[in-house]
């Protein structure tokens, strides 16, 4: 589904879900997605190098660039990011994140999440993105996005889900989320 068509999940029809008040809807937000190979219980993260989540521990993603599907770009970003290919890719979230504080900008992504299981080659590091293997039973919250802790164990539990997080300008902490599992997609 298009973030510019409509609201990004089931319950985005009521403004303030989307974090914004009746009238300040942004009229698009770029699209992003994220992939997690998911391989004998271990997840494949990277520490981030740079822009957004410098530092942080994060899935591979990025952009969905002109012309391409969400899951080609998810593709391209592990590709770019660790030269690997993620195979068995499959389609598991859709998320809005937005930045707010006190006044309402565009400054929203829409995000497709998908998983991976298997990869073909040996994750390298480039200069956006240093490998890291973590058990996905005992992952390091803190070290990652606010938002993870929510969603990522019903990803790692095989749920689909829909959900629009609202966080603070930095991203340093969450104002509020709703989350839908079970979602087509
Ligand atoms: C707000 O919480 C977030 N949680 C998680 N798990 N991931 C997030 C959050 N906010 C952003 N992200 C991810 C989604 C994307 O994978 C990247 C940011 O996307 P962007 O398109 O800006 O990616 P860049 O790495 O800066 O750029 P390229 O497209 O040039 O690779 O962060």
């Amino acid at each position: 589904m298009s973030p510019y068509a409509q609201p990004p999940n089931k319950c985005g029809a009521v403004a303030d879900h989307n974090g914004y008040l009746p009238g300040e809807q942004p009229t698009g937000m770029n699209e992003s997605t994220l992939c997690h190979p998911i391989i004998d219980g271990e997840l494949l993260l990277i520490r981030k190098q740079r822009g957004l989540g410098e530092g942080n521990l994060v899935g591979p993603g990025g952009k969905v660039e002109d012309g391409e599907t969400a899951m080609e770009a998810a593709r391209r970003e592990v590709r770019e990011e660790l030269r690997v290919e993620a195979t068995g890719v499959e389609k598991r979230g859709e998320f809005g994140f937005h930045f707010r504080d006190d006044t309402p900008d565009d400054d929203s992504m829409y995000v497709h999440v998908f998983t991976a299981d298997g990869i073909e080659g040996t994750p390298q590091a480039t200069e956006e993105a240093v490998p890291e293997w973590h058990t996905a039973e005992d992952l390091p919250y803190d070290e990652m996005w606010v938002d993870d802790r929510i969603w990522m164990p019903h990803m790692l539990d095989g749920q689909t889900f829909t959900g629009t997080f609202v966080l603070t300008d930095e991203g340093d902490a969450m104002h509020r989320y709703e989350m839908d599992l079970g979602v087509d997609f």
